[in-house]
């Protein structure tokens, strides 16, 4: 199995050019962030080449302090649009295939409306881009509104676009729903990127309530080839977390 290091959380003590040379060296095979708008692109760029790594991931900025998206609020389309056009513009500066579009805090048929319209607005602005969107677990994100895989997947079909995609974060939706053998594959089809961390604690990828030496056969044998996310949260220097990544690697 492949694996992306997701620099929102591995490195994140450095800057981003830095954490991707890091990731390089640790030997990932892609890179992915959250939000890397603080960070001038063409240096992103150039580490990236340096490196050989593919940015995979970006997200939608979270808006303001308290926030966590705006794509699915009432009544802040315009920010919401101009926040999925920077990252458009940011993922094509560095050549990132992939953007999280962040829904926030909200809830009902009105906020349902917007994000179904700002997610047409962000496939059809971005076609050669993997929109993701990505249900996060109650307690991390009481009161956000994308939770389940099924809410996911209703607004991936009806919206009939074929760059619109599930971010399947193992650890979200252990949390939300359980079953994820099941899942990967009944979802394989409209999963865009997975992502994994212990559950509960979002540490590192070999303890916890899921086995990742079983989830990671189940997506090769699925023939998913693409890297998958390592986004946990490591307890002290990153470079010491690492040891969990032979034996994944080995699958
Ligand atoms: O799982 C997460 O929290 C991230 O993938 C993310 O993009 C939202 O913060
Ligand atoms: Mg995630």
């Amino acid at each position: 199995m492949k694996f992306s290091a997701n620099l929102g959380f591995l490195w994140n003590d450095m800057a981003l050019p830095d954490a991707i040379r890091a990731a390089a060296a640790a030997g990932f095979d892609a890179v992915e962030c959250h939000w890397p708008y603080d960070q001038a692109p063409e240096a992103v760029a150039a580490a990236l080449a340096e490196t050989g790594l593919e940015m995979l991931g970006l997200n939608t900025l979270r808006g303001k302090p308290g926030e966590n998206g705006l794509s699915a609020l009432p009544g802040r389309e315009a920010e919401a649009r101009a926040e999925i056009d920077r990252a458009i513009a940011y993922a094509r500066a560095i050549g990132c295939g992939a953007i999280h579009v962040m829904a926030g805090f909200a809830e009902g048929p009105a906020a349902e409306a917007v994000f179904r319209a700002n997610l047409d607005h962000a496939c059809r602005a971005a076609p050669e881009l993997t929109i993701l969107i990505e249900p996060l677990n109650r307690h991390d994100a009481p009161g956000y509104f994308l939770t389940h895989s099924g809410q996911a997947l209703d607004l991936i079909e009806r919206a009939g676009h074929e760059n619109l995609k599930l971010m399947f974060d193992c650890y979200h939706l252990q949390i939300m729903e359980g079953d994820l053998t099941r899942r990967l594959q009944a979802l394989q089809p409209v999963i865009g990127h997975v992502q994994i961390a212990a559950v509960p604690d979002r540490g590192t990828p070999d303890h916890g309530e899921l086995d990742f030496r079983h989830i990671c056969a189940t997506l090769r044998d699925l023939g998913w080839a693409r890297p998958v996310g390592a986004e946990y949260r490591p307890v002290g220097p990153t470079g010491d977390s690492l040891g969990w990544l032979p034996a994944l690697r080995a699958i």
